[in-house]
């Protein structure tokens, strides 16, 4: 399936429902399940310390690191399932994707809060691939001045793209739902400017 724009006033989103065949997807997702070191990441929220609503790892080239108060971390390096996924992407989005941030969310109740991926490193307008696995959440973005408001629900072997102004002018958000679910991997592709 292609990839086919979504139209948001201020936005840059290009969707595919089925970017991963459901084989490649099943695959991908019981390897990154077993094989990721998934751990519960300290978050501030409100001013304070908590545990974030899910596990995570920051997966990426050596020096494609993430700042966390006021520290920069060394990513994990790339899990050998994920390779094939960063060349296709750099073939059909153009970018070289050098790291990612990897969460899962175990159950119905494991969320992520607001946010707009905005850090400095990413640069003014970044470019950020997220593949979606296992169980189907909805996915919610939220204009930060204006009404404008999408809700797209991501299933197993999704591919959203957000690009150009999206982080500017959206937050986005992944709710946490009280239907049974099961787990959930997201993959979040970035291009950091690397600390050398
Ligand atoms: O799980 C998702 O679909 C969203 C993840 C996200 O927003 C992020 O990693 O920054
Ligand atoms: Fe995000």
């Amino acid at each position: 399936m292609p990839l086919t724009p979504i139209a948001l006033p201020g936005a840059d989103l290009a969707f595919d429902s089925a970017w991963l065949g459901p084989a490649r997807a099943d695959a991908l997702f019981a390897r990154l399940l077993a094989g990721v070191e998934w751990r519960t990441h300290r978050i501030r929220m409100f001013g304070r310390e908590v545990d974030s609503p899910r596990r995570s790892c920051w997966i990426g080239d050596p020096g494609a690191g993430y700042r966390y108060s006021g520290a920069r971390f060394e990513p994990h390096p790339w899990p050998r399932a994920l390779l094939p996924l960063r060349a296709r992407l750099r073939d059909e989005v153009g970018v070289d994707f050098n790291s990612v941030l990897a969460n899962l969310y175990r159950d119905g109740s494991d969320r992520m809060g607001w946010h707009s991926d905005d850090e400095p490193e990413l640069g003014p307008r970044p470019c950020i691939a997220s593949v979606s696995l296992g169980a189907a959440r909805r996915f919610l973005l939220k204009h930060r001045e204006g009404g404008e408001r999408l809700a797209v629900e991501l299933p197993h072997g999704s591919l959203l793209l957000m690009r150009g102004d999206t982080q500017r002018h959206y937050r986005h958000a992944l709710p946490a739902t009280a239907r049974p679910l099961g787990p959930r991997i997201n993959l979040t592709f970035r291009r950091v400017a690397v600390d050398r």
